[in-house]
């Protein structure tokens, strides 16, 4: 192949990716105009439903040109068939795009069309004679890697005066060899046949997707999401799709991922920012993490939502018509348990008013209070202030942190944890909770173990009914009022809303947490807590859910496993598995699956395809030796090596101690800046530096060109389930890894 042939090629697929950009920028311009001139008729009948269509490839395509510009071209794929079936190219796209005469310039990878580009092989050639991936940086093509699936139809081409040259080493290789930066990229262009088959599952029921290490999971279940908004946009922008990861440096990770797909109406939430309004990015510590998982604390926060709330009043006293009325201990307790029998906590505001009036009329024996009859009584005593008072702080409308913050008194934990959590798990959990503030905002006080128990404290106390706007303010105005209440949209009145109104992300309402479609990543690290709160979000919803048993940091996964089918009650369950491992060199991932099988993991092994001829090292400090000295080397030597990132990982308990050795190391400086923001606070590594820090359970889903491990017996022996943790450690490397002991 002469560099000649190469440059005509590429210069033949830069003129039809100009011509691309060309369309693109002419719909774009025609579908701004036509959105300015009838923004009112977008939302009615067919027309305006042109509007909004044109209008989405245009912002799709502006977002494309401006996260990705560097990296990921518009036009990626180019498919040959057989003279028979089609002598004309066609392209595949992120977007597709018609020329002026409606005619295909450029096929959506998600459209049926497209689906041949990613299934055919040379086995099963399906009419495809060469299968073309242009490489490009921003609009410039920059290569083409080819492959051909059958030589008779490249004859028959040929003889019909076709020129279909074959250039390259093959895109998936070329693709594997990058260097890795900060965030993940999509692989639009190179997604493997056995990946496709779970992208394009049909959206019913729930998509399961298992695999080892690196076989793309992770990408797979984005490119899901991208292709259901694709095939039924109306249903899942409205309904909204949940995405939901472990941790917020991979959210950050892998947040453009979509937007590259032109897809920007999904929620990205780590598991510490599932409710709203909530972002919790701390973990506790793996003791306390497991009671906090368990599904034990269910109970323990339905025991909590049903105390009287601390320092509430637990009696009033009236004189009514020379009798005097008394709502006392016991009197109270049976009222208490009418309502609570009744449902929702909050959702009985309204009648408590009532109820404690029934409880005192039945008091009122004398015949000047008789006569007067029931209503006069009630007028009288529901203008009274000290009633209503009475009634409001006896029965307050609650919210979860509120109630949240009663169990940081040791004695109300052991009151409502009688029977559930031992003394000295009350002990761990109490420490945890001592400094929690209810004047201040739950989200930075609480750790991502908590926004579970937090959600289950929602459901069990129900919202506060909202009023009118003008008595908003007014908490008086929930006694009263019973009838008028005005619920917030729910779930069902989304679904059904009039198309054309936009979907926006629920509030904090409890009827608004539902989506149309969850996804669940790193699943295997959910708590039977987390399960019951993402179950909550997805109850009408499908799902897609893609784990590695092997990979998982809970010690009970019995536990999970039953809080995982409940979360999916009885939800058609279709298993998709994926084989090969697409980030690690054959070298590291060797190394990986031996320490697996050597601690007796029940490891799912993937092929790793890509060898590097790099064996990973084991580097031990010598007696007296300086374990800093020795790591700084390690460091120095892969990121001298390496274009990409590179992750020192640590136990937990040297997370500062390496981050303060690192921003020490003037050769890193520019490398690490988040290393010194960390020094002195624990703040989250920053989302652009080369060099991170990071602990084991942080690594989850990520990847690095260089690992470095640091005192790796330590990262095992950290907690219950440290083998997985290591070994998830072991698969984050692309082309380095080196381990401190
Ligand atoms: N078809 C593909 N073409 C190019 N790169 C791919 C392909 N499939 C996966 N990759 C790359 O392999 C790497 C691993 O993918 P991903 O993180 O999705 O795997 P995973 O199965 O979720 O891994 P883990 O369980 O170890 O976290 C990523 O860099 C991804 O871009």
């Amino acid at each position: 192949m002469t560099d000649e042939l190469v440059d005509r090629e590429v210069a033949a697929e830069q003129a039809f990716v100009d011509r691309v950009y060309l369309q693109l920028e002419q719909a774009g311009a025609a579908a701004q105009q036509l959105a300015k001139e009838g923004h009112s008729r977008a939302h009615m009948g067919h027309e305006g439903g042109l509007v909004e269509r044109d209008a989405m490839v245009f912002q799709a395509a502006k977002r494309i040109a401006q996260l990705d510009a560097a990296h990921e071209g518009l036009v990626f794929g180019r498919l040959d068939l057989t003279q028979d079936k089609d002598p004309q190219p066609r392209y595949v796209g992120r977007i597709g795009l018609r020329d002026d005469n409606r005619d295909s310039l450029l096929i959506d990878w998600r459209a049926p069309a497209a689906a041949v580009f990613y299934q055919a092989t040379a086995a099963e050639p399906q009419g495809v004679v060469r299968r073309r991936v242009l490489r490009s940086a921003g609009r410039s093509v920059v290569g083409v890697e080819d492959e051909l699936l059958d030589s008779e139809g490249l004859s028959a081409a040929e003889a019909a005066g076709r020129e279909l040259p074959i250039i390259g080493e093959g895109a998936l290789m070329a693709q594997l060899s990058r260097a890795r930066d900060r965030s993940m990229h999509s692989i639009v262009a190179t997604i493997q046949a056995e990946q496709d088959k779970a992208i394009r599952a049909p959206s019913k029921g729930v998509v399961s997707i298992s695999g080892g290490p690196g076989t793309g999971k992770t990408v797979v279940a984005l490119h899901r999401a991208a292709y259901l908004l694709y095939t039924d946009r109306a249903r899942y922008e409205r309904g909204g799709v949940l995405v939901v990861g472990p941790s917020g440096v991979f959210m950050r990770y892998i947040e453009r991922v979509l937007p590259s797909l032109g897809e920007t109406a999904v929620a990205l939430r780590s598991l510490g920012g599932v409710v709203d309004d909530v972002r919790a990015t701390r973990h506790d510590e793996p003791a306390v993490a497991d009671i906090k998982g368990s599904a034990r604390m269910a109970e323990l926060m339905r025991r909590t939502a049903r105390q009287q709330a601390p320092g509430s009043p637990r009696e009033f006293r009236v004189f009514w018509r020379d009798e005097r009325l008394v709502l006392d201990r016991g009197r109270l307790g049976q009222v208490r348990r009418q309502l609570m029998g009744q449902g929702l906590r909050n959702k009985q505001l309204p009648r408590i008013s009532h109820a404690l009036l029934d409880q005192m009329w039945r008091q009122v024996r004398g015949e000047r209070g008789r006569e007067q009859g029931r209503e006069k009584f009630n007028d009288e005593m529901l203008s009274r202030q000290d009633f209503l008072d009475f009634a409001l702080g006896w029965w307050p409308p609650l919210d979860a942190p509120t109630v949240l913050t009663w169990l940081r008194d040791p004695e109300f934990l052991a009151r409502v944890g009688e029977g559930l959590i031992s003394p000295e798990e009350q002990r761990l959990l109490a420490k945890t909770w001592a400094a929690l503030d209810p004047s201040r905002p739950i989200g930075p006080q609480i750790s991502i173990e908590d926004v579970p128990l937090l959600d289950e404290l929602r459901y069990a106390l129900g919202d506060v009914p909202q009023k009118a706007d003008d008595e908003r303010d007014d908490p008086m105005a929930l006694i009263e009022g019973a009838v008028d209440i005005q619920e917030l949209m729910t779930a069902s009145d989304r679904e059904f809303a009039p198309s054309g109104r936009p979907w926006r992300p629920p509030v904090s309402s409890i009827e608004d947490d539902g989506y149309a479609h969850v996804l669940i990543d790193e699943a295997q690290d959910l708590t039977p807590m987390q399960w019951r709160m993402v179950g909550r979000r997805g109850r009408t919803a499908s799902w897609t859910i893609v784990g590695d048993p092997a990979q998982s940091s809970w010690p009970v996964p019995a536990e999970s496993a039953a809080a995982r089918a409940e979360a999916l009650e009885r939800k058609q369950v279709h298993a998709f598995h994926l084989s090969t491992n697409y980030r690690n060199s054959a070298e590291i991932y060797a190394f990986a699956a031996a320490y697996a099988q050597r601690v007796g993991l029940d490891a799912d092994l993937p092929d790793a395809v890509r060898r590097t001829g790099e064996e990973p090292q084991q580097v031990v400090v010598p007696p007296g030796g300086d374990p800093e000295t020795v790591t700084r080397e390690a460091v120095r030597e892969i990121a001298g090596r390496v274009s990409g990132t590179v992750g020192i990982v640590v136990p937990a308990a040297r997370r500062s101690e390496v981050n303060r050795w690192l921003a020490s190391w003037p050769e890193f400086a520019d490398d690490a800046p988040g290393a010194r923001a960390a020094v002195d606070s624990t703040v989250q590594p920053s989302g652009e530096d080369r060099v991170v820090v990071l602990t084991g359970l942080d690594t989850k889903g990520l990847e690095f060109d260089g690992i470095v491990v640091v005192r790796p017996q330590e990262i095992e022996e950290e907690s219950l389930t440290g083998r997985a943790t290591l070994y998830v450690v072991l698969t984050r490397a692309t082309q380095l890894l080196t381990t401190v002991s």
